[in-house]
C-alpha cells in the first residue's frame, strides 16, 4: 500500500519535473500519424514537458501537486490521453531504465522513510531549471528529524 502510494508521487513529480523535456523521432518516410501527415526527413519534436503542464488533458488543476490524480491509473488521470505521460518515452525506444529508476527510488526513500521524517528547509528556493535534464538550481535543502 505504502509502495502504491509512493508510485502516485514519484508519478506526480515525474510529470511535473520531467527529468527530460522533450524526445525526438526521426521520420524515414512520409507517413500519417492521426490528422497530420508527416514528410519524410524531417525530426518530429515531442514536447513532454509542454504535455504534462496542458490543463486540457490534466485539468484546470495542472499545476498542483496531486499524487491522487493518478490513484485509478494513467488512462484516468490524462483523460483517456495515455500518451500525454511521457516521463520515460514510448515505444520501442522507450527508457531501457524505467523499472529500474522506479525501484531505485523507492528503495532509496524507504530507507529514508524508515530512520527519518522530514520537512523542507526554509532555505529552499523553488528554481527547476534545465541543464541537460530538469534539476533543481540550487539543490533540495530537507531538514531531517530522527524518528
Ligand atoms: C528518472 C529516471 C529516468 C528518466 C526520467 C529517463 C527518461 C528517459 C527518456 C525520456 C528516454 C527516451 C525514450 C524515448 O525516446 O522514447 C530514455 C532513454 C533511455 N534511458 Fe532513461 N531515464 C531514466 C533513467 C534511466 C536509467 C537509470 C537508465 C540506465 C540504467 C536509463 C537508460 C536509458 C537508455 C539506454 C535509453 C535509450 C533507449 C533507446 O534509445 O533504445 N535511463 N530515458
Amino acid at each position: 500500500m505504502v509502495l502504491m502510494q509512493m508510485g502516485l508521487i514519484i508519478n506526480e513529480s515525474l510529470r511535473l519535473y520531467a527529468p527530460a523535456s522533450a524526445i525526438t523521432r526521426r521520420v524515414d518516410r512520409e507517413v500519417r500519424l492521426g490528422k497530420l501527415n508527416l514528410p519524410a526527413n524531417i525530426d518530429f519534436f515531442v514536447p513532454i514537458l509542454a504535455l504534462h503542464h496542458d490543463p486540457q488533458i490534466w485539468g484546470e488543476d495542472v499545476h498542483l501537486f496531486k499524487p491522487e490524480r493518478f490513484s485509478e491509473g494513467v488512462a484516468k488521470a490524462t483523460n483517456d490521453n495515455t500518451a500525454a505521460f511521457l516521463p520515460f518515452g514510448m515505444g520501442p525506444r522507450t527508457c531501457v531504465g524505467f523499472s529500474f529508476a522506479i525501484i531505485e527510488a523507492k528503495i532509496a526513500l524507504t530507507m529514508i522513510l524508515q530512520r527519518y521524517s522530514f520537512t523542507l528547509s526554509p532555505a529552499y528556493v523553488h528554481s527547476p531549471v534545465q541543464i541537460l535534464t530538469t534539476r533543481p538550481q540550487y539543490g533540495v535543502q530537507v531538514i531531517l528529524h530522527p524518528l
